[in-house]
């Protein structure tokens, strides 16, 4: 485990044409070589109006999108291929640049996009072989398996960009996976451009989401989720080994960070502005928190205050690579946000991280158990010296731990492909939902879209309808007012005619009087048709200022009514072209997939025909040195028997040609009787008879010898085709078989010969007596 900082990175926008317009000035000075900011604030006169600040990297306004990927991206992307954690997050006002330095555009992508095409091509080089680093070679294959996730963080409550519903997503944290939502889509993607199409998708879901809540995108925060998994299967003559690492990388867009300090005003917007709030103040406290802690400071990290901290809890002060992307807005106006900005990453740059190198957990286990198993053949080769010092090792009982340990990781290691070949099989299941319920999604929203539209034209009506009541109204008004108005004239006129009458009579005269109650009366009534003229206009004035306002609302109304109709179209495309994408998406790797499938259940086939081949060859490895075994002991039981037959053979031979020689001499003898009797002319048919059965007997003998004699060549021929075929199982049980038959022919001719010897011994003393009784 080792120390690592988080770096900082600091980039300005150029000034837009809009601030130019209005006339505002730049307020930062970046020197990009020596990585420093300096900020001035022009309302200040003193020399403290500028400020200095260094970062880790500073990216001025002719910086590059290529130039940011080699110096941010391309590092964060060999640890995450190593097995490391990486974060970037950018932060900065809305408008400052995050976006753009996140996605960018086609011509320009930024550093989602560009890490995403980097990760596929290396990923390809090491798989196939072709990366130099030398990891793969013919005995080790490198595979890689990826995995994509993004939700968005609204008002504390997370959504999944990539399969919106109404789900509540939790938290969860395991040392299995470490922090992670639970049941947040994580698809399996094969190349860039099926991450990049869940990238757009997301966004999009993103921006309908935002129409539908009546915000903008820029109020969320956005986090975007790369798993890279890599099995490595090494293949030995003695063994083989397969590990596995993982790491994540975030790519998080937070919300505007003006929101922090300009909450919203009232309802909703006040409590949304809360809410973001709440995540980045909670941000801000983390960091400050992990600040204190790298200073030696105890302190309690409050991580768990937002559903941002709690997710970004292993990029802060955590086991991960973190980069922080500060984003700047130029112009003066903005200056006192870009300041807030360049101290709160300057807080950042004192968070110090934990990086440590992400090993699969059952890696970790099998690693311990093997440590375990060594202990135990250590202690079992020091088990005489235990015995002698009275400790009682039980080899007995520590070879079957051990050898129950060796179960248990030949189990884990088959557990680690299996929950691989598992995921690949989830994500595809969830492939096909996620496509059924991005349309549903997305439908849902139109609907509610649609349900706006249909208010803002009944809103439309109503106001339509009063204005045409006010301009009824109104109209009457106008009348009454010109008709009060004419009557007051007329009394005016009627007045000064009077007044004039009035002043031509005499003072003090009684008509003079009355006319002077009749001015004062006229007077009254003018007063009061005044006074009505006054209320009609103001009624008037009040009847214009609604029908103005009415004129407003339904300007807004019908702005609301067309854009609302914008938005249905878009979201309508948008669905269809989401629909249309994922079902493409999905009869492309249907077959593919059949495919992969095929591909698979053939190198199953495949590699259990090699296991059964090992097996056989030990088999045979077994069997030969079986075969072998029995070879000399057969050899040597064949030369105990060869020498035995032989001394049989050669005693039987012996005895025959004595027998021979005795049978010639009795012939001899016969011959001699013969002639004898012819001579004493005593013969008789009976007797040549018995003559001649005596010959027939000696030739059958002699035919019989030669048959024993062929046999045992034979046996011996047999014996030795047997040895030079080619080995097998059945070649012992024929050889064992070969060998019992002649064991028990070998006993038969030894028996048979010791018949015809007995016979041959009784036929001598026949003869014999023959002889005699011939008068021999
Ligand atoms: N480095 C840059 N070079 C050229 N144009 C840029 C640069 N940075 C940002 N812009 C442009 O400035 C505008 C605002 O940038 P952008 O949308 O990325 O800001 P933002 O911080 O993501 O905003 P919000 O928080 O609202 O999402 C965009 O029109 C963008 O194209």
């Amino acid at each position: 485990m080792t120390n690592d900082g988080v770096r900082v990175a600091v980039r300005t926008r150029p000034i837009s044409k809009k601030e130019q317009q209005l006339g505002s000035k730049c307020c930062l000075v970046l020197n990009q070589s020596r990585a420093e900011v300096e900020i001035t604030d022009f309302k200040k006169q003193e020399k403290d109006a500028t400020k200095k600040f260094t970062f880790d990297f500073v990216y001025d306004v002719g910086s590059e999108q290529v130039e940011l990927f080699k110096e941010l991206g391309i590092p964060l992307l060999d640890r995450a291929i190593d097995g490391y954690n990486g974060t970037i997050f950018a932060y900065g006002q809305t408008g400052s640049g995050k976006t753009w330095t996140m996605m960018g555009n086609d011509e320009k992508p930024g550093l989602i996009p560009q890490l995403n095409a980097d990760l596929f091509r290396r990923v390809t080089d090491i798989s196939t072989g072709k990366d130099e680093g030398g990891e793969g070679s013919e005995s080790t294959t490198i595979s890689f398996l990826i995995t994509v996730g993004y939700v968005e963080i609204y008002n504390e409550v997370i959504m999944d960009l990539l399969n919106p519903s109404d789900k509540k997503l939790v938290i969860r944290e395991s040392p299995d996976k470490g922090v992670y939502i639970q049941g947040a889509s994580q698809v399996v993607c094969k190349s860039e451009s099926d991450v990049m199409r869940l990238v757009n998708q997301g966004s999009a879901v993103r921006k309908v989401a935002a129409t539908q809540m009546n915000a903008t995108s820029s109020r969320s925060h956005s986090v975007f989720t790369i798993k890279v998994e890599k099995r490595t299967f090494e293949k030995t003559e003695e063994k083989t080994k397969e590990t596995m690492l993982t790491s994540k990388i975030n790519l998080v867009d937070l919300a505007g960070s003006e929101r922090a300090s300009k909450t919203g005003a009232s309802g909703d917007t006040l409590k949304e502005g809360a809410a973001i709030n709440k995540s980045l103040m909670t941000l801000g406290k983390v960091i400050n928190a992990l600040g204190d802690l790298s200073k030696g400071k105890s302190v309690h990290i409050p991580y768990r205050d937002s559903q941002l901290t709690r997710l970004l809890q292993e990029s802060l002060g955590g086991n991960a690579s973190t980069l922080m992307l500060a984003a700047l807005s130029p112009a003066d106006y903005n200056h006192d946000e870009t300041l807030t900005t360049l101290q709160y990453a300057r807080r950042v740059k004192m968070v110090e991280n934990k990086v440590e190198k992400n090993e699969d957990v059952h890696e970790k286990e099998i690693r311990k158990l093997k440590e375990e198993i060594e202990e135990l053949r250590a202690m079992l080769a020091r088990g005489g010296e235990a015995a002698v010092a009275g400790e009682g090792v039980e080899s007995e009982a520590d070879k079957e731990k051990a050898r129950q340990m060796m179960d248990k990781i030949r189990e884990l290691e088959e557990g680690k492909s299996g929950a691989w070949e598992e995921k690949e099989r989830l994500s595809r299941e969830l492939e096909e939902e996620r496509g059924r319920n991005m349309g549903v999604a997305i439908g849902g929203i139109i609907d509610n879209v649609k349900e706006e539209k249909i208010k803002y034209m009944k809103k439309i009506k109503r106001l339509q309808n009063q204005k045409g009541k006010n301009v009824e109204k109104g109209k009457k008004g106008k009348e009454d007012y010109a008709k009060l108005k004419k009557g007051m004239e007329s009394d005016m006129e009627r007045y000064k005619q009077l007044q004039g009458e009035f002043e031509a009579m005499d003072d003090g005269s009684s008509e003079k009087d009355k006319a002077e109650v009749g001015l004062a009366e006229l007077l009254d009534d003018i007063e009061g048709v005044r006074h009505k003229l006054v209320e009609k206009k103001k009624s008037l004035l009040k009847l214009k200022e609604e029908n103005d306002k009415i004129d407003e609302e339904l300007i807004e109304a019908r702005a609301e009514l067309v854009s609302a109709g914008e938005v249905l179209n878009q979201n309508d495309e948008l669905r269809k072209k989401i629909v249309e994408e994922e079902r493409k998406k999905f009869e492309d790797t249907k077959e593919e997939y059949l495919e992969k499938e095929l591909k698979e259940e053939r190198e199953r086939i495949e590699s259990e025909r090699d296991k059964i081949k090992e097996q056989h060859k030990g088999n045979r490895i077994e069997m030969m040195k079986r075969m072998g075994a029995l070879k000399l002991q057969m050899n040597k039981e064949r030369s105990t028997k060869e020498v035995l037959l032989q001394n049989e053979l050669e005693m039987k031979t012996k005895e025959c040609l004595e027998m021979e020689g005795e049978i010639s001499k009795l012939k001899e003898e016969v011959a001699r009787k013969d002639e004898r009797a012819v001579e004493l002319e005593v013969g008789g048919e009976e007797k040549d008879e018995e003559i001649k059965g005596l010959r027939e007997e000696l030739q059958r003998e002699r035919a019989r010898r030669e048959d024993v004699e062929g046999e045992v060549q034979m046996s011996l021929a047999r014996e030795k085709d047997l040895m030079e075929a080619e080995d097998g199982e059945g070649a012992v049980e024929v050889m064992m078989e070969g060998l019992n038959r002649e064991r028990k022919l070998y006993q038969e001719k030894y028996e048979e010969m010791r018949g015809l010897l007995r016979q041959a011994m009784v036929d001598v003393v026949y003869l014999t007596k023959k002889v005699k009784a011939l008068g021999g």
